[in-house]
């Protein structure tokens, strides 16, 4: 080890390191901070916003400051396009053939140009899926009036909605509430979130697998599940694929395969595996469903914390008064009503900001010595972007523990805008989210919905939930309830 060495040409030294023992790294320094981000943060304190660690045998670099992340993942994007490849990412993404964990090079660009391609076909600024966003939430509202005035748990309904509208994209069905496939869903999608969340240790030492290991053999079995069902639908796409009607993503993804072999000569190293469409429809359900569900969880809980009665704040008083006034209560809110909003815009960004759902984004590899600010970074480094760090840095931002949509608003309150360049919720550059443009409308649709109709509260017999989140594969949202009431203006406008 060599934490200060040189090493990679450049002559620059490399970052201050925390102690590290011979085998286990890092690790005492880790171990008992469950929650990862804010340990990573506080760890500024006394290393700097740029410091590394040693994970076992692996070198990490960890970014606290948006000056070194714009560097990253910006003007030196291609320097640290790589992911790290552990146990877990393999077995999740069948070694790779996926998006999120795939490595950085041809094949990769090409399957996120694809996906790229096709949401844009059915998804982004398209009228198809603004329709089927919008039966989502109509159903959602159905639910919650239905459930009037009683105590309810809405994550299993924002799962639904959110899962149906990647169902309805990937493969031009969705579920009914109940369906046992659904449940099936519900359950793998689960033990995956709760398994890859506990699965550092077998990372970092990879010949534990040699041992039995619960959380091992039940992420397996999860993505057994998972892996049928796709295959249940890929198969009956391949069998009803003519060529000729493209009516979804797995549709768009067999065209374009058929195009590819039928061009001659084909493409070398652009070929695409049945593993490949599979793991690339896979992570668009991995990749889009827990990050959407858990910021519209994050956003109802900080619309309890800040209720009509609560001055200064009154969030929810805020944007139903907008809605009213630009929207009116006779029609439903569309995408186009965005630039008519920018009060519920900026609530969604400030709910980003504070509580990013991907603290730590997915970490970077870095594909060449390199170098950030002033310290050499060897080939190989894993990158940590703390996102949390950079959200919540007060050069950065005013008074950043506190919730204020207005921040994001311009002084006459009519535009939307960023106060620092340091506001990255889907990460920026080469690996930039893939789906944030969907993700965006969903959020939009969803909460503009269920905001036109309900006011949304804490039941009187229960605590306000609590705002800290659990570390993860998501930021997660502690369990809680809520009482949807019918407003009275709609009430009466219907
Ligand atoms: C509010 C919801 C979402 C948030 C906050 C979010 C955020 C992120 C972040 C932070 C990354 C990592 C960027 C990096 O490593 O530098 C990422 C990657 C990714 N996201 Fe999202 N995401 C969301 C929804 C979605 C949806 C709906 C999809 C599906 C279409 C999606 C697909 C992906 C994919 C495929 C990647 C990997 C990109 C790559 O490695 O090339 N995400 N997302």
């Amino acid at each position: 080890r060599d934490p200060s060495g040189t090493g990679t040409g450049t002559g620059l030294g490399r970052p201050r390191s925390l102690p590290a023992l011979p085998f286990v790294g890092s690790l005492l320094q880790l171990a008992g901070h469950p929650q990862l981000h804010l340990r990573l943060w506080r760890l500024q304190g006394h290393y700097g916003s740029l410091y590394a660690l040693w994970m076992g045998s692996h070198y990490v670099v960890v970014v606290n400051s948006y000056r070194h992340a714009r560097e990253v993942l910006l003007k030196k994007g291609k320097d640290f396009a790589g992911r790290p490849r552990t146990v877990t990412t393999d077995l999740l993404s069948r070694g790779g053939k996926d998006i999120a964990f795939a490595s950085y090079g041809p094949l990769w660009k090409f399957q996120r140009k694809l996906v790229h391609t096709a949401l844009s076909m059915f998804g982004e600024g398209s009228l198809a899926l603004e329709r089927i966003i919008c039966r989502e939430a109509a159903s959602l509202c159905e639910t919650l009036g239905a459930a009037q005035d009683t105590a309810l748990d809405m994550a299993p309904e924002l799962t639904r909605a959110v899962t149906n509208v990647v169902c309805s994209l990937c493969f031009n069905s969705s579920y009914r509430r109940g369906d046992p496939e659904f449940e099936a869903m519900l359950e793998y999608s689960q033990g995956i979130v709760d398994t890859v969340a506990k699965e550092s240790l077998v990372d970092i030492f990879p010949w534990l697998q040699i041992f039995p290991n619960k959380d091992l053999a039940l992420l397996k079995k999860c993505l057994q599940v998972r892996d049928q069902l796709l295959q249940q639908k890929f198969t009956e796409h391949k069998e009803a694929f003519s060529g000729d009607t493209v009516k979804d993503l797995m549709d768009a993804l067999l065209q374009v395969r058929l195009s590819a072999e039928n061009s001659s000569p084909p493409v070398p190293g652009l070929e695409l595996t049945d593993d490949h469409l599979l793991m690339t429809v896979g992570d668009i359900f991995g990749a889009g469903v827990e990050t959407t569900t858990t910021v519209l969880k994050w956003a109802v809980l900080y619309l309890l914390h800040y209720p009509e009665s609560l001055l200064p704040s009154q969030v929810q008083r805020k944007i139903q008064e907008e809605m009213d006034q630009k929207i009116g209560l006779v029609r439903h809110p569309h995408l186009s009503d965005r630039p008519l909003l920018p009060y519920l815009e900026a609530t969604i960004s400030e709910v980003l900001r504070i509580r990013p759902v991907s603290p730590l984004l997915i970490p970077h590899v870095s594909l060449a010595d390199t170098s950030i600010g002033e310290y050499s970074i060897p080939k190989g480094a894993r990158v940590i972007i703390n996102l949390w760090s950079v959200h919540h840095d007060e050069k950065e931002w005013d008074k950043p523990e506190e919730f204020n949509p207005g921040r994001f608003l311009d002084e006459q309150g009519q535009h939307i805008h960023s106060p620092s360049p340091s506001y990255l919720p889907f990460g920026a550059g080469i690996r930039v989210c893939l789906g944030k443009v969907l993700a965006k409308m969903e959020l939009f649709l969803f909460l503009a919905w269920v905001l036109q109709r309900f006011t949304l509260e804490c039941p009187e017999d229960q605590p306000l939930p609590s705002l800290e989140g659990k570390f993860g594969v998501v930021l997660q949202v502690q369990k809680f309830q809520v009482k949807a009431r019918l407003r009275d203006a709609w009430r009466a406008a219907s």
